[in-house]
């Protein structure tokens, strides 16, 4: 088997005992199966749920806080708890631990998002087992990631994994939730993931854990369309995650013949940027930017809406609506001046390169 880059996510059901502590042998039993990904030569990291679930007892809750300032203050102490039974765990078995606490705006500053690709991979080159987690005690509700679904499909892309193994409570995706109907037919595998399956998926499955299948499918999608392969389901014991990685896992596996992973640039600014503005352009531009691959240049522009300046992202609109977004070189000040003055001086000059284009179909 080749030497994979793999991102694992784990449920609060998987790691906690639904009142609100740490189940360690669950922990244990996930820290184990890891353990033995990476002497295989495997790269992995962990995005790991489970704050709030193993926090809310010690701070006073008897159950699941409902409230943000319960959710946030049982993170605080849950992810202490969570992360020092890692800690102890892994560096009973040599392996050191990085704890990443990310957030949104993590994500959509550019500058953040490189940063923290530059310190994962450094954490992986040095052979750290990274755990990461949303920042739960500073997140609110309008600048969260959903849940840690989305976040590891994200983590995944970011890191141009191989695959993404989530781990939760049911074996697989059902064609209607298995826990209220006993006729749910499985899928085993997947090669697309389609809007009708994410409509008829539920929520979540325990008091634990979040967003349900519902959210593992929007997530699978952004990670396949991001060029990871995907496994959804439970298995036990230190070798299920080779198992899965060899294709004998129980759930289901979701994936495309041809994975073509996406430049980071590219996912930035298809999935993270905010949009500044709009150009619109013509007939001949449309073909060469979106069947032609080539760059935007100024003399396929015709208008120019809002205000930005160079290196924003813009939407670009053709004939028949949007074509995709791309960060631009110049400022909108800029582009308009030479529509205006009609000053196409140097009509072959890129306005968006296209290194720096996503067309609306890959996003
Ligand atoms: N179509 C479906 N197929 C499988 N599980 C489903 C489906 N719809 C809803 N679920 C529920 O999703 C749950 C898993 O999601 P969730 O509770 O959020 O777990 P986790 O804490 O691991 O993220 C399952 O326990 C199941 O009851
Ligand atoms: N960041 C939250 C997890 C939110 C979440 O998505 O939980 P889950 O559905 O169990 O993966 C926590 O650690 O409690």
């Amino acid at each position: 088997m080749g030497k994979k880059r793999i991102v694992v996510k784990i449920g609060s059901s998987s790691l906690t005992n639904g009142r609100g502590e740490i189940d360690l042998a669950k922990l244990i039993d996930h820290v184990n199966a890891l353990v033995l990904l990476r002497k295989e030569g495997h790269e992995v990291l962990l995005v790991s749920s489970g704050a709030v679930a193993a926090g809310f007892k010690e701070l006073g809750y008897p159950s699941r806080p409902v409230t943000l300032k319960g959710k946030q203050a049982a993170a605080a102490l849950g992810q202490s708890l969570l992360i020092k039974s890692y800690i102890e765990e892994f560096n009973q078995r040599n392996i050191s631990v990085a704890q990443i606490l990310l957030t949104r705006p993590d994500f959509s500053n550019q500058e953040r998002y490189k940063n923290a690709f530059d310190t994962l991979s450094e954490l992986l080159a040095r052979g750290v087992m990274p755990i990461i987690n949303e920042n739960d005690t500073v997140s609110t509700e309008e600048l969260k990631f959903g849940d840690n679904d989305m976040l590891s499909g994200l983590v995944s892309g970011l890191v141009h994994a191989d695959e993404l193994i989530i781990l939760t409570d049911v074996n697989g995706i059902y064609d209607s939730n298995p826990a209220t109907n006993p006729n749910a037919n499985k899928y085993c595998s997947l090669t697309e993931i389609h809007d009708y399956m994410i409509e008829q998926a539920g929520g979540a499955g325990s008091s634990a854990g979040t967003g349900g299948m519902k959210s593992k499918l929007i997530a699978a999608k952004t990670a396949l369309n991001l060029g990871v392969r995907i496994f959804i389901g439970h298995e036990k014991g230190s070798h299920k995650l080779l198992r899965i990685l060899s294709g004998l896992g129980d759930g289901t596996y979701i994936s495309r013949e041809k994975q073509t992973s996406f430049p980071i640039k590219k996912q930035w600014i298809s999935m993270h940027s905010h949009v500044s503005g709009q150009l619109y352009i013509d007939e001949g531009a449309e073909d060469a930017i979106l069947w032609n691959g080539r760059s935007l240049l100024y003399s396929g522009i015709h208008h120019v809406v809002g205000s930005f300046r160079e290196g924003d992202v813009v939407e670009v609109y053709g004939k028949n609506g949007k074509l995709g977004r791309g960060q631009v070189r110049y400022s909108s000040a800029f582009l308009e001046k030479i529509i205006q003055d009609h000053e196409k001086e140097n009509p072959m000059a890129e306005v968006i390169h296209r290194d720096y284009w996503v067309a609306e179909a890959l996003k």
